[in-house]
């Protein structure tokens, strides 16, 4: 349903959450950022699109310093979260990971019950004073990922029983109980079948109440369902960055129309 405030407030950007400035990421000696200004709105799906190799998933990772983790990846420029330098030396990358929270491709539930899934977050960060109020968060982020009805008559079963679609969203709860402010989802449902797929999509929708999500994905109709506004890399360049309806309908750059006609990608 069209709702001109949410289209307003997507096309001004009054509302910014993350604010990248001359981001450059390396491997070794291959660029695969280069030099990428982005704002991402809060309460708002942005995608990002592109062919294989393109740079998404780096630059996702940048926004909660995954790339921490990877020996060979260099990062420069100037993230911001609020108005806080996220690579700034007195940021804990473990607390950040808590503020901007990470979904991955293939569902990876730790080997531990449904309930001790989601309870992993809020214990280590001590979100609970205790049972009562760590089996609240629980529910609340079952509730808030779509998965309450399924699993509340069997939160001591392991995790890794539920069907794909099932794992994928007990990681979205794992992800929103510790109350992040972002959400960066890569690939999510490109393991998960048509019905698991329209499920964590309608989750989505539903996140961005509350949440500022970023989304990699490789189908472009998903992410012209799922995202107000769009960025498409090519050759670790952000090459254009837009609402989403205006990228799909009326590009700028000739080399989006060529991807989002399939002549490339
Ligand atoms: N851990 C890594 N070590 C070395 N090079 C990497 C690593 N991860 C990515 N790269 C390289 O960085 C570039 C960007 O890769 P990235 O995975 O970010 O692209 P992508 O657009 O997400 O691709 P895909 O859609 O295939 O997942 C590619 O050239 C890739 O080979």
């Amino acid at each position: 349903m069209y709702d001109a405030k949410l289209d307003e407030r997507v096309t001004t950007m009054d509302d910014i959450k993350i604010s990248a400035r001359g981001v450059q990421v390396w491997y070794g000696d291959t660029h695969a950022i280069k030099d990428v200004d982005v704002d991402i709105a809060d309460r708002t799906v942005t995608a990002f699109i592109g062919p294989s190799g393109c740079g998404k998933s780096t630059f996702l990772r940048c926004l909660n310093r995954m790339n921490d983790t990877i020996d060979s990846a260099r990062v420069e420029g100037t993230i911001l979260l609020d108005d806080e330098n996220i690579y700034d030396k007195r940021v804990d990358p473990v607390q950040l990971r808590a503020k901007v929270g990470m979904v991955f491709q293939k569902p990876n539930p730790f080997p531990k019950s449904i309930y001790d899934n989601v309870a992993y977050g809020p214990r280590i960060h001590g979100l609970a004073r205790n049972k009562a109020e760590l089996d609240d968060i629980v529910e609340k982020a079952l509730r808030r990922a779509a998965l309450w009805n399924e699993a509340k008559d069997r939160l001591q079963a392991p995790g890794t029983g539920l069907s794909g679609g099932q794992q994928q969203r007990l990681c979205i709860a794992r992800a929103v109980a510790t109350e992040p402010e972002v959400l960066l989802m890569d690939e999510p449902c490109s393991a998960l079948d048509p019905i698991a797929t329209a499920q964590v999509e309608e989750l989505i929708d539903e996140l961005r109440e509350n949440f500022s999500v970023v989304i990699v994905t490789h189908s472009m109709q998903q992410a012209a369902r799922v995202s107000q506004r769009t960025a498409f890399f090519h050759l670790g360049n952000l090459v254009e960055y837009d609402v989403t309806d205006r990228i799909f309908t009326n590009p700028s750059d000739p080399r989006t129309e060529s991807y989002i006609s399939g002549r490339i990608g």
